[in-house]
């Protein structure tokens, strides 16, 4: 499966402890992030990210074109409820794509809880058949 792991910065800590939590589920999985959040996390486990640009310079962005082609899994999106973003569009973008390819999505610790505990019990076959059977059109 590919991960992605995002934070705002108030939810980094949350992010950390829950990923430190959850480390064996995440282990073997593809896994992505934006540019703090996954430096963050890789500081406190041992798991291999691959970070792309911090939100606001674009990583919303570049984990929302893999979305947009069906191409990621399950997103973990802890965002601040409490904090303007200078980069709004670009989260909101993120996860209108989400709704446009039905990619199971957290964006709150509680959510993120259940849809790990569904990875660990191997809900998510689903997904392995929608990468087997996308349209001819998706693979040009
Ligand atoms: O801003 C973010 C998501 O919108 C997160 O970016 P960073 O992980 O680089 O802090």
């Amino acid at each position: 499966m590919k991960i992605a792991f995002i934070a705002h910065d108030r939810k980094k800590e949350e992010m950390v402890n829950f990923v430190i939590a959850y480390e064996r589920v995440f282990e073997g999985n593809k896994l992505y992030s934006t540019g703090t959040t996954g430096l963050r996390i890789m500081e406190n486990t041992d798991l291999k990210i691959h970070r792309f640009m911090s939100g606001p310079l674009g990583g919303d962005q570049q984990i929302g074109a893999l979305v947009a082609q069906n191409e990621m899994d399950l997103i973990i999106f802890l965002r601040d409820p409490l904090m303007a973003q200078p980069h709004e569009p670009d989260i909101n973008a993120l996860l209108r794509l989400c709704d446009v390819q039905g990619i199971p999505l957290a964006t709150n610790i509680a959510t993120a809880e259940i849809l790990v505990k569904a990875l660990d019990r191997g809900d998510f076959a689903w997904r392995d058949l929608v990468h087997k059977y996308k349209p001819i059109s998706e693979e040009l």
